[in-house]
């Protein structure tokens, strides 16, 4: 039984926790980078956490995986080679599937155990993995963007966890630099970049390294998941140079997407104007941004 002062001590944001009944622990085990629990929540489905973190939930992750997906993909004319880094419970895969323009999808995760997991408990995400266009990689991510090569990719998706443990390097400049070479001319990188209510320093030290890593445009966006710290999460929108500014501009959607997953199922949380809306940002934000 962990004591109630343990909830409160997590850094990324202390003081506050944030807690879901539990109906029943359907797993429970330890990977080479992270516990893993999986249980059946009485309101909001399975719930996955790692190390304590909640990552998803079956209620809202549609609002986490439409929108990290759609943001860069709707950004960019006809995307056709896109990578997905961490993601391993299959979900922004399931997304990218429903964009007829992209040939391959390479996926790099560093937990197996954390796949396995999900294709048993997460059908609904894992489902993602059944395209045929879908190359997955285990293995770290920053060795595999190292040893791939130069101007492939039109869009890049970092789908971690936190920057605490195994996806720390994530948010580090040279990360960003391997990231900005993989990258085509005019290809868009979308990160996960925390909370605008606990994280504006981690924020803007992404801003900082991103404006000086992607030429093009760099914008943050944000979206409502109840289950996140804070009700919230943000993801940094980063433009590499080279295409016409207007379709850099990843604040305006120029993409449709074709529609239901292999599944048959609709979106449920993105469309066109709640593009244009995540990047909206409240005046504290503009404040606490603008000048990186
Ligand atoms: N693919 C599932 C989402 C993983 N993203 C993170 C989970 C933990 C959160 N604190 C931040 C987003």
């Amino acid at each position: 039984k962990t004591s109630k002062m343990q909830y409160y001590n997590n850094p990324m944001w202390p003081g506050e926790a944030h807690s879901l009944k539990v109906e029943k622990i359907l797993y429970q085990g330890k990977s080479p980078y992270q516990e893993i629990l999986v249980f059946e929540s009485s309101t909001y489905g399975n719930v996955l956490v790692l190390d304590g973190i909640v990552q998803l939930t079956d209620k809202d992750e549609c609002a986490y995986q439409e929108m990290v997906t759609h943001l860069p993909l709707c950004s960019i004319p006809s995307p056709k080679n896109v990578l997905v880094v961490g993601g391993g419970d299959g979900g922004v895969l399931r997304e990218i599937a429903r964009h007829d323009s992209v040939e391959t999808i390479d996926i790099c995760e560093i937990d197996q155990l954390v796949i396995d997991v999900c294709k048993e408990f997460f059908p609904n995400l894992s489902i993602g993995y059944k395209d045929p266009r879908v190359r997955l990689h285990v293995g770290d991510a920053v060795d595999f963007l190292r040893n791939s090569p130069e101007g492939k990719y039109d869009a890049i998706i970092v789908d971690s966890s936190d920057p605490i443990g195994p996806a720390q390097a994530l948010v580090e400049k040279p990360f960003f630099q391997t990231i900005a070479r993989a990258l085509k001319s005019g290809g868009v990188l979308c990160n996960l970049a925390e909370s605008m209510w606990l994280h504006t320093h981690l924020i803007q030290d992404m801003l900082a390294i991103c404006r000086q890593t992607f030429k093009g445009a760099v914008h943050y966006a944000w979206t409502s998941v109840p289950t996140y710290p804070s009700g919230v999460i943000g993801f940094l929108l980063c433009a590499k140079e080279g295409r016409p500014v207007n379709f850099l501009t990843p604040v305006n959607p120029i993409e449709k997407i074709q529609g239901a997953t292999k599944a048959g199922k609709e979106l449920r949380f993105y469309n066109s104007e709640i593009h244009r809306a995540a990047f909206v940002l409240p005046t504290f934000v503009r404040r606490e941004l603008e000048s990186y």
